[in-house]
């Protein structure tokens, strides 16, 4: 059976002040998560609750539907926000160490590290010791640290910040690979093109709260709108006038509309066709930003 790693009713407090609240939601194995919020949405304090760093106040994290013991938080693969390598050791040495204090052997370590390193793009670095590498460059090291042993479950804190976009390609790659190979992904990021292209499952957070949350595409058509591009060969002006249609976007040949619940869209379609040729067709789904905006108002 697919293992789920689920945070419930997790609330938490700093100060007398609720960060969290009622905090729920699951990661599958096997499936990208991608967490999303503003800054200060609760991020970092939800997942350093999971990974046991901090504790919650009430609500508890279950993987398998049983509450983590100490020894299954501390196999997880943990990229935390503050990034935690040495900047005086060699890449290689570091990811090499961590491997061995999660249990690999050293040929294994030194294997797996290896592999890692050249996959993100790091191969020809790996004796460079981390302070002379380039941001992008540490961070990617950050990345592989974590991957090193091949945890069960990976919770990753922006893990793409400051990463080019072929950086970003490098490691998504990688990720994917592990998700396609069982591992509970949960990756927080601020960049909504990249978690769009990347996540299985979605969780969206502001103020403390979950907002949205579940599989990708059934987000995209619960907050789809009876929105409809159309593009022909000549201007698309009489959709001002027509009943039950509102203009979202016109330019002069194409033009977005929105239809009133009920309007039938086949006969938006023929009314287009009875004019001319219809090159374009098709409902709009809604990007990520969009649902964002939304839940998140
Ligand atoms: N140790 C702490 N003491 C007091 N307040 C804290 C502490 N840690 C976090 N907070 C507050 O909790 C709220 C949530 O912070 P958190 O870091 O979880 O957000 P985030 O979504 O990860 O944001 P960012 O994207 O900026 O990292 C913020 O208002 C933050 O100031």
């Amino acid at each position: 059976m697919t293992k789920v790693l689920s945070v419930s009713a997790v609330d938490r407090s700093f100060a007398g002040r609720q960060v969290l609240k009622d905090v729920t939601f699951d990661v599958t194995a096997g499936r990208m998560t991608g967490f999303v919020g503003a800054n200060g949405a609760g991020k970092t304090t939800t997942m350093r609750i999971v990974l046991g760093v901090l504790a919650a106040d009430s609500g508890e994290v279950t993987w398998g539907g049983v509450p983590l013991t100490r020894a299954e938080r501390q196999a997880f693969g943990y990229m935390p926000e503050e990034r935690g390598l040495y900047p005086k050791m060699s890449v290689r040495e570091q990811v090499v160490y961590l491997g061995r204090l999660h249990g690999l052997s050293a040929a294994e370590a030194k294997r797996s590290a290896d592999d890692l390193l050249e996959r993100v793009g790091l191969g020809e670095r790996a004796d460079s010791t981390l302070e002379t590498l380039s941001l992008g460059n540490q961070q990617r090291a950050q990345v592989v640290a974590a991957l090193v042993h091949d945890p069960e479950v990976l919770v990753l804190d922006e893990p793409f910040s400051g990463l080019d976009p072929m950086a970003v390609d490098n490691v998504v790659t990688v990720l994917r690979e592990r998700a396609r190979a069982g591992t509970a992904v949960l990756f927080s990021s601020h960049q909504l093109d990249v978690v769009e292209r990347l996540c299985d499952d979605l969780v969206i957070i502001a103020d403390g709260t979950i907002r949205a949350a579940g599989e990708r595409e059934a987000l995209r058509t619960r907050y789809a709108r009876r929105q409809f591009e159309l593009a022909v060969d000549s201007d698309l002006g009489w959709l001002r006038d027509r009943p039950a249609t509102t203009m979202v976007d016109l330019d002069g040949r194409r033009a977005v509309v929105e239809l009133e619940d009920g309007a039938d869209d086949q006969e938006l379609l023929r009314d287009a066709l009875a004019r001319g040729p219809v090159r374009t067709f098709r409902p709009v789904v809604p990007t990520l930003a969009e649902i964002f905006r939304e839940v998140t108002q």
